[in-house]
C-alpha cells in the first residue's frame, strides 16, 4: 500500500482494494464519492490497465466523474445505462444489518439513486464507521433551497411528535454560503445522537414537502468490506451472513495512487 499513508487512509485503501475484486470484466459500475471511493476509482483504474478489464462506470457526483474521467476509465450516466450490475460506494456509518447513513459529502441524492439503480451494493469503510446504532453521524437530508427554512421547520415538528429527544438540525455550510450540492439543493444535518427506528424515519422525512431525499440507506447495502490500518479485511455479507477475514500486502508503483481525494 502507499507507504506514506496515515491510519485511516491505509484502511479505507485496502477496503477499497478488496471490494474491487468483486468486480467482474464487463460490469457495469456505480462509482461512489467521498475519499474512501476515491481509492476504489484508483484500484479500478489499475486493474482496467494492468488486466484489460472492461467496465462501465456511472458517477455518484462531478468529483467522482472528474477522478474516473482522468485515470482513463469509461464513463457513462445513469440514463445512458440504466441497470447496473454493482455499486462501491463509502458511508459515513454503518450498523449490524448494514443499514447505512450517508451523505458527509453532500452526494447522498445521486448516491442513493445509483445504489439502487443497482442489483448490489457494497460499502467500503474503515472499522471507525461501524456503530451498534446509527445516529451519532449528524444524518444529512438534502431540501431544495425554496422554503428551506420552513422545510427546517416542519422536520423539526417531525422529530418532536415522534419523540426524538435530540433533534438539533443545521444548514450545512460551505465557508459562508450555505453549501449547494451537485443537484442544486441545500443539506439540513439532523444532529439525533441515536436513531430509535432508522425506518421509520426515512420514510416520514421524505413525506415532508421540501425534502428531496436524506441520507439513510435502509434494506440497500449488501456487503461492507471493512479495512483496518494494518492491512486487514473483514467482508461482512448480509445474505450469507458470513464474514471473511483477509489480509492485503499490496505496493502499487505507479502514479494512479500519486493524488488521494
Ligand atoms: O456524500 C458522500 C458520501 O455519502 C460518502 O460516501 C460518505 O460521506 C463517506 O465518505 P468518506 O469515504 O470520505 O468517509
Amino acid at each position: 500500500m502507499p507507504a506514506d499513508l496515515n491510519p485511516i487512509d491505509k484502511a479505507k485503501f485496502v477496503a477499497a482494494k478488496r471490494a474491487v475484486d468483486f468486480v467482474q470484466d464487463g460490469m457495469k459500475l456505480g462509482l461512489g464519492t467521498g475519499s474512501t471511493a476515491a481509492w476504489m476509482v484508483r484500484c479500478l483504474a489499475e486493474r482496467v490497465r494492468d488486466e484489460g478489464l472492461r467496465v462501465t462506470g456511472v458517477p455518484t457526483s462531478r468529483r467522482t466523474a472528474e477522478l474516473a474521467t482522468s485515470l482513463g476509465l469509461d464513463v457513462r450516466t445513469l440514463d445512458e445505462v440504466r441497470w447496473l450490475d454493482l455499486t462501491i460506494d463509502g458511508a459515513d456509518e454503518f450498523d449490524p444489518n448494514l443499514n447505512l447513513i450517508k451523505g458527509g459529502g453532500a452526494a447522498l441524492l445521486q448516491e442513493k439513486i445509483v445504489a439502487t439503480a443497482s442489483d448490489q451494493m457494497i460499502v467500503i469503510a474503515d472499522a471507525a464507521k461501524e456503530v451498534s446504532r446509527l445516529g451519532a453521524f449528524p444524518l444529512p437530508v438534502e431540501v431544495i433551497p425554496f422554503g428551506w427554512q420552513t422545510t427546517k421547520a416542519l422536520i423539526e415538528e417531525t422529530l418532536v411528535s415522534m419523540d426524538v429527544l435530540n433533534r438539533e438540525v443545521s444548514l450545512r455550510m460551505n465557508g459562508e454560503r450555505p453549501l449547494v450540492t451537485d443537484e442544486a439543493n441545500h443539506i439540513l444535518d439532523l444532529h439525533l445522537g441515536r436513531i430509535g427506528n432508522p425506518r421509520q424515519l426515512a420514510l416520514v422525512l421524505n413525506q415532508i414537502p421540501g425534502v428531496v431525499e436524506n441520507g439513510l440507506f435502509i434494506d440497500i447495502c449488501d456487503i461492507v468490506v471493512i479495512g483496518e490500518p494494518d492491512g486487514k479485511v473483514s467482508v461482512r455479507d448480509i445474505n450469507a451472513g458470513t464474514v471473511q477475514d483477509d489480509q492485503i500486502h499490496f505496493a502499487p508503483t505507479d502514479n494512479i495512487f500519486a493524488d488521494p481525494d
